[in-house]
Formats: structure tokens, sequence, C-alpha cells
């Protein structure tokens, strides 16, 4: 259903899907049990961020752990250069392995750094359960202000995660809104937070 949605990514999608099921499975980026569950729970959930996202952006996909959602992401847009940022070793690796796997090289760059030593700017910033709304915003206002957005994947926490945000959000002048995105019909909807 999922491939269906996305003919042109289909196989990329499923390249990854084994890396995800294989080597992160093994080097401990995924649990032994998400094997069964990886593409709705972390395929398609990560999809769902593509309509949010415009045409040639720049995109940086913060904390990207075993490469969520920002490979996707980038799989299924083709159009998109995406970074993705990550300071752990271990993963920063994996994501490289994935990345040269994928034949992403050309538009997808890993950067070892965490989001509030990060030193660039981008379009569209993404993300999914790296940190509460107000602790993300202070680490990555200054990659997306001004002019940009972050979109983050938070599920049924959104409203309380706004309302918890209100001081960051008020003093960078910035709001927030809560989006219902489905990647595909048929596949399970999720939430996120738009700022800009
Ligand atoms: C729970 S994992 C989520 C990984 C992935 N986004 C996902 O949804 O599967 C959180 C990730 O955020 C990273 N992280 C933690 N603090 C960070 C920071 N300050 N800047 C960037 N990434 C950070 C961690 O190393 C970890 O890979």
């Amino acid at each position: 259903m999922l491939t269906a949605a996305f003919p042109h990514a289909a196989e990329e999608l499923r390249n990854y899907a084994g890396i995800l099921g294989t080597r992160g499975i093994e080097w401990g980026l995924m649990g032994p049990r998400e094997g069964d569950k990886l593409w709705q729970r972390h395929i398609a959930n990560s999809l769902a961020l593509v309509d949010v996202i415009s045409t040639g952006a720049e995109v940086a996909d913060v904390g990207s752990g075993a490469g969520l959602p920002g490979l996707p992401v980038a799989i299924a847009r083709p159009d998109l250069r995406v970074t993705l940022i990550e300071p752990l070793l271990r993963r920063a690796n994996f994501l490289k392995e994935a990345v040269d796997e994928l034949g992403l090289g050309d538009r997808v760059t890993v950067l070892r750094s965490r989001a509030e030593d990060t030193r660039q700017h981008f379009d569209v910033v993404i993300c999914r359960a790296v940190a509460p709304l107000d602790r993300l915003l202070k680490w990555t206002t200054p990659l997306f202000v001004p002019g940009g957005m972050l979109a983050a994947l938070k599920g049924e926490s959104a409203e309380d995660e706004i309302r918890a945000a209100g001081n960051v959000l008020r003093n960078a002048g910035l709001s927030a809104e809560v989006l219902e995105l489905r990647a595909a019909p048929g596949v399970e909807p999720t939430r996120a937070v738009r700022v800009g």
C-alpha cells in the first residue's frame, strides 16, 4: 500500500527497510522486535511529512538516529537536499553506510553534531522522538529562523507540548499548529507540530 503510493521510491524504500531490519537491529539502533513494525511504525510515520516540505527545500533531520524521518523523506522526495544531524558516532556511522548503500550521497549528508552546536541554516527542520518541543526549539530555532520552519512528529502529545513551549514560542516570535498527517490512504495517521 505504501510503496504503491510512492512508486518512484518503492525499491529504495524496500532497500532501506532491509537495512533497518538487518544491520539496524544488529547494531542496536532498532529493537529486536521492531522487525515486523518497520513499515508502519517507522517508514509510514516518517513519510507523513513529505507533503509538508516545499519543493527543492534544504532540509535537516535533527537527531536522525537510524535515519528517521530523514531517509524515507529523502527517498520519497528526490528534489530535496537532506542533512542527517546525529551526535552519536555509532549512529552517524550507520547513517553514512546507509546513505552510500542507497546511492543518496549526492544530496544526503551526514553531520555528526548536536543540533545546538550546528551552524548551518535550513529551510525546514524535521525530527521525531528527540526532545520536548520547548527544548527542541531552543536547540533548533537558529537552524530555521529566519524564514524556515520546524515540522516535528509528535503524536498525541502535540497540544500539550505547544502549551508548554508557549514562552519559548512568544520570545522567538514564532507560532505553532498541529497537523493531522497520513503518508497514504489506508495508512495509520499521525500528527506533527509545525512551527514557523
Ligand atoms: C530516541 S532517538 C530517535 C531517533 C530517530 N529520530 C527516530 O525517530 O527513530 C533520539 C536521537 O536524538 C539524538 N540526539 C539527542 N540529543 C541530541 C541533540 N542535542 N542534537 C541532535 N541529536 C540529538 C540521539 O543521539 C538519538 O539518536
